[in-house]
C-alpha cells in the first residue's frame, strides 16, 4: 500500500532524511520509532503532500502523494483543528470534503462518535476541550473516509488512559479492516499492544526493522527487589521471570518490594547503536 524508497528531505544544511526506505502493507501496522528529530515527522508530512521530497520515490497504492489525497487519514501530531468549531462539524466537513455524503456520512459520524468516545462533547467548540479530547477528534477526522492508508503521528501524545484504549482500539480495528497504518510513538508498550511491526528511524534512514521478538527480545531487562531492612537487589537479566524466581528462592529476609522492567525504547536504540558503531 505505502512504499517509500531512498526520500532525501532537505532543510538548509540539516539533512532531515537521507535515504528513508519503508514499505507498509495493506493490513500492516508499522510502529515508526526513533529518538527526536529522526525524520518520522518528516517522512508522514511528504507521505501526506504537505512537503515535497528533494529526492527517492514515494507511492501509496501505486499513485504519488500528489494523486493520493482521500486515500490517505492523517492525525498530525501538532494538533490542527479549528477552535469554534465543534466536533460535529468537524466530522461533518472532513467527511464531506473526502466526498461522503448523507447516510455514509452520518453512519461514520455515528461510528466514530462511539468508537473514540466523543459523545459527551460533540456539540461543543474544539477550543474549549481538553488536550486528550483534541487529540481523539484529530484522529476521527484523518479516519472518518475509512481511507486505505492512516498515518498517526504520537496519536497518544499527552492521552490519558482512556484516550490511548479508545485510539489503540479503532487502529487494530481499521488494521483489521486492511487499512495500513504508520503509527509514530514514543511509546514501547503501545506497539506491543498493536502487535506493531517495529521500524526504528535514526538520522534520516531506518536502521532496523522487525517484530518486537526479533527486535527488543534478548535486550536485558531489570528485576529490582527491596526487603523490608530496605536493602536493595538489582539484576540485569535477558529472562526476568526465572531470573525473578531465582532472587526470590534465595531471599533470606522477607521482601517489601518486587519490580521488574522490560526493555525500552532507549535499551533497543541503545543496542542498535553499539551495533551501527561496531
Ligand atoms: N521546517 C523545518 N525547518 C528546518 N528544519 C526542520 C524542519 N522540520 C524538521 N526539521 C529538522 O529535520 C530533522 C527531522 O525532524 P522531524 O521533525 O522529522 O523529526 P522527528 O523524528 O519527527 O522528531 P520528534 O520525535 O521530535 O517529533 C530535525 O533535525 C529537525 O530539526
Amino acid at each position: 500500500m505505502l512504499q517509500a524508497i531512498d526520500l532525501v528531505k532537505r532543510y538548509g544544511p540539516v539533512l532531515a532524511l537521507d535515504g528513508f526506505s519503508l514499505s507498509v502493507a495493506a493490513g500492516e501496522i508499522v510502529g515508526l520509532v526513533g529518538h527526536n528529530g529522526a525524520g518520522k515527522t518528516t517522512f508522514v508530512e511528504i507521505v501526506s503532500y504537505l512537503i515535497r521530497q528533494d529526492g527517492g520515490h514515494v507511492t501509496v497504492d501505486g499513485r504519488p502523494p500528489s494523486a493520493s489525497r482521500g486515500r490517505v487519514g492523517v492525525a498530525p501530531q501538532h494538533i490542527a483543528l479549528y477552535p469554534s468549531v465543534t466536533v460535529r462539524e468537524h466530522l461533518n466537513l472532513f467527511g464531506k470534503l473526502a466526498g461522503l455524503r448523507r447516510a455514509a456520512l452520518d453512519s461514520a459520524v455515528e461510528e466514530l462518535t462511539v468508537a473514540l468516545r466523543l459523545g459527551a462533547f460533540i456539540d461543543r467548540r474544539t477550543a474549549g476541550l481538553s488536550g486528550g479530547q483534541q487529540r481523539r477528534v484529530q484522529a476521527a477526522t484523518a479516519l472518518i473516509n475509512r481511507p486505505g492508508l492512516l498515518l498517526l503521528d504520537e496519536p497518544t501524545a499527552g492521552a490519558d488512559l482512556e484516550t490511548r484504549e479508545a485510539m489503540l482500539d479503532v487502529v487494530k480495528q481499521r488494521a483489521g479492516d486492511g487499512a495500513a497504518i504508520v503509527y509514530t510513538t514514543h511509546y514501547l508498550p503501545e506497539l506491543v499492544e498493536l502487535q506493531a511491526t517495529i521500524a526504528v528511524a535514526r538520522n534520516g534512514k531506518i536502521i532496523a526493522r522487525g517484530t518486537y521478538d526479533e527486535l527488543v527480545d534478548g535486550l536485558p531487562g531489570e528485576v529490582r527487589l527491596i526487603h523490608d531492612n530496605e536493602e536493595e537487589v538489582r539484576v540485569s537479566t535477558t529472562q526476568p521471570a526465572a531470573t525473578l524466581i531465582d532472587l526470590l528462592g534465595r531471599a533470606e529476609r522477607p521482601i517489601s518490594t518486587i519490580e521488574v522492567h522490560n526493555p525500552s525504547l532507549d535499551d533497543l536504540y541503545r543496542s542498535l547503536a553499539v551495533s551501527d558503531a561496531s
